[in-house]
């Protein structure tokens, strides 16, 4: 489709700013795009399409799909309803299901967190009760924190949801399993008898998702509703355990990998905008006969604003290396291999929230570096905010998350210090953690965050050995240390993310044109440098860096940022995003920033009369004392 056809796609939808819709109003919008794009996303190639007809189509699925999937009640359909369906239905409820779901006969959701339980699954209230006699289970909310409570899509829109319920069977319990439940009618959409659905209201973001609630009333489904790849319930009522009771939670590990490239996604949109912004915006007069000066050549600025492009860069580059390992991993899973899953979590578990937290920071930061234009809806970086800060929450809370990983490490440490062999991303930590002197190199600063970790983790390890010895619980040492704990998690994850996007680029280095590979080395100096700063503190305590070095690290820095400034708006473009998804004032290619926020300021309904009806009805009368 050419270019015109996906801008009047855009044009007839965008025909009112969100921002003066009612919450009602916004849902619906956001539905209408969403049907809107899907059509157009998945229109088929077809065989005899020209190549140029294919790339064209590829390209128009490209934009659409990054225009509707941050913010549309289908979301959890793609992300989380069909990877479900696939990683744990059988052969048949895959064929079946697939078919429905791809086709978008039916639309789904995933149904997990609870009103009273979000990170606790073991906790999870829902039931799911067979009753072999009729061979059911019986799906119940038995309290009100039984509630399946934010799910995607649930309130409103999905006819289908995949919900995560406790198991019982003949009083039995026998953990949390995945539930096929259709919630509403196909034709009607009336929610089903015993199904109590709705919206659970305004949030910070994600406004148009349609986070819903959803409770049951003895509903009874039939057994080939469980999705049963892991786990089975015979007809006579019998429980086959599967290989391993987290295999379930599998849809998790995967959104966590998912969300590390969202995270470059989100940050590249961002610092896109406000490094745009930057280049046309002029401020101040530091030299009494100059003009005012582009904001981005203050050297405050670009600190603000050169590291959201090297760490997009590395967020991708670990992502496509994270994405790897979860596809090799999900491979072995299938043929029964179990063993690399434990590292595979603790993995998503570090990258997961070390991403999240920082693009939620680095894009917070952008909007501040633009001052009161950056606090305009319109510039489209508070809603970037909000989609960006609700992933340190979901699919699995940061610090939770963090705590997880540091389990992994606690246990490889113990295992070490006893002469077992470390594997994988945890290799390093058998490696000398004593630091003669400090190497300023890029490589040799990447080694020194992989002793700050060793040595933190070995640290940690300590404190809970001393804390049992004192004959404390395990359990109750384990939460003393926790704030050290997510520390050493951190530390961890600073070294794999360093390390990772270092030896991602050196891989990819040899094919660039030398200027490219310039450029973008720089980039991987400047992360390595602007960490190795951020974390002096344990710098000077674990890798022998002295003030000598720290100054000559600052000057180093400093210099880094006069040689990206030349390359700064060449590097932002080639994210390439449409305006139409920057969908901001601030951002767009050709700059005409003033003209846009005027242009957006005049769609205010506000802006239609020029005296408002309060001011008959309450100023004037007020002002004359007559109220
Ligand atoms: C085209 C359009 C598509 C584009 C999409 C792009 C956007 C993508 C991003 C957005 C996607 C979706 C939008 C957001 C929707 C959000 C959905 C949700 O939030 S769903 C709900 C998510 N909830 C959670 O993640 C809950 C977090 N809690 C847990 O994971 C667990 O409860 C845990 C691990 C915190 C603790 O559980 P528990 O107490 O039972 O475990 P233990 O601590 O005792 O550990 C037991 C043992 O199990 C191992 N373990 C735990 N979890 C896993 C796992 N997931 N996989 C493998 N192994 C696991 C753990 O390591 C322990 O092992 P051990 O050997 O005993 O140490
Ligand atoms: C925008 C958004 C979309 C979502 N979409 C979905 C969805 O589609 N489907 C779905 O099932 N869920 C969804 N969720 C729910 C999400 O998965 C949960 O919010 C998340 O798992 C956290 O659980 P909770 O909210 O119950 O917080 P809790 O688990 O109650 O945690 C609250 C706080 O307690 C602390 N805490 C909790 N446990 C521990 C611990 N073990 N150690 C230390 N501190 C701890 C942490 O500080 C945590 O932030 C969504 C959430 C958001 C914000």
């Amino acid at each position: 489709m050419d270019e015109q056809k996906v801008l009047s796609i855009k044009g007839l939808l965008d025909d009112t700013p969100e921002e003066y819709l009612s919450h009602k109003e916004k849902y619906e919008n956001s539905i209408r795009k969403s049907v809107l794009f899907y059509k157009t996303l998945h229109s088929t190639e077809d065989e005899n399409m020209s190549v140029d007809e294919k790339t064209k189509l590829n390209f128009r699925n490209i934009v659409t799909s990054a225009i509707f999937k941050d913010n549309s009640p289908f979301m959890l359909h793609n992300s989380m309803f069909i990877p479900t369906i696939m990683g744990q239905g059988t052969d048949e409820q895959r064929e079946y299901w697939m078919k429905r779901a791809k086709n978008m006969e039916i639309i789904g959701t995933y149904a997990q967190t609870e009103l009273g339980h979000g990170t606790f699954i073991r906790g999870l209230e829902t039931q799911a009760t067979y009753d072999p006699d009729t061979e059911e289970f019986v799906l119940h909310s038995p309290v009100l924190s039984s509630y399946k409570w934010w799910p995607g899509g649930l309130a409103h829109t999905a006819n289908y949801c995949i919900v995560m319920a406790r198991l019982y069977i003949k009083g039995k319990s026998h953990g949390i399993h995945p539930f096929m439940v259709q919630i509403r009618d196909e034709e009607t959409h009336m929610p089903l008898p015993g199904i109590k659905l709705g919206e659970i209201g305004a949030k910070l973001g994600f406004n148009t998702v349609n986070n819903g609630f959803l409770g049951f009333e003895n509903h009874r489904i039939s057994r080939d509703r469980m999705l049963m790849k892991n786990a089975q319930v015979l007809k006579d009522g019998t429980f086959v355990a599967g290989s391993n009771s987290k295999l379930t939670y599998g849809t998790m590990v995967y959104v966590r990998v998912l969300i590390v490239s969202n995270m470059a996604n989100m940050l590249a949109k961002a610092v896109t905008i406000a490094l745009r912004y930057s280049a046309i915006r002029r401020q101040s007069q530091p030299k009494p006969d100059e003009p005012e000066p582009q904001i981005l050549d203050y050297v405050t600025q670009q600190h603000k604003l050169f590291i959201a492009i090297a760490s997009s860069h590395a967020f991708y580059m670990n992502a496509m290396w994270l994405w790897e390992i979860y596809y090799s991993v999900s491979l072995q899973l299938a043929s029964g291999k179990l063993d690399n899953l434990p590292e595979l979590h603790a993995l998503a578990c570090c990258l997961k929230p070390l991403s999240t937290i920082d693009a939620t920071a680095m894009i917070e930061k952008c909007r501040l570096a633009c001052g009161g234009h950056g606090y305009m809806l319109s510039a489209n970086l508070a809603q970037t905010y909000g989609l960006a800060t609700a992933a340190y929450t979901y699919e699995g809370e940061n610090t939770v998350l963090l705590l997880q990983a540091a389990r992994s490490l606690v246990k490889a440490w113990v295992g070490h210090v006893k002469g077992r062999p470390l594997k994988g991303t945890m290799a390093y930590l058998a490696g000398d953690s004593t630091v003669k002197a400090w190497d300023g190199s890029i490589d040799g600063i990447i080694q020194s965050f992989k002793v700050v970790a060793i040595r933190k983790i070995s640290s940690v390890v300590k404190i809970l050995q001393d804390y049992e010895k004192s004959g404390l619980s395990p359990e109750d040492a384990w939460n003393k240390a926790s704030v050290f704990l997510t520390a050493a998690s951190e530390a961890h994850g600073r070294a794999v993310l360093l390390s990772v996007y270092k030896s991602e680029m050196d891989k990819r280095a040899a094919v660039l044109s030398p200027p490219l590979r310039k450029v973008l080395l720089q980039l991987v100096d400047l992360y390595v440098t602007y960490w190795a700063l951020e974390k002096v503190g344990d710098m000077l305590l674990y890798a022998s860096i002295t003030d000598k070095d720290v100054d000559e690290l600052q000057r180093r820095y400093i210099e880094l940022l006069a040689a990206i400034r030349p390359n700064a708006v060449g590097l932002v473009d080639a994210f390439d995003f449409r305006d139409e998804i920057l969908n901001s004032t601030l951002g767009a290619y050709d700059g005409r920033a003033y003209e846009r926020l005027m242009e957006e300021a005049m769609k205010s309904p506000l802006n239609a009369e020029p005296v408002n009806q309060t001011f008959h009805k309450y100023l004037k009368p007020f002002m004359r004392g007559k109220l």
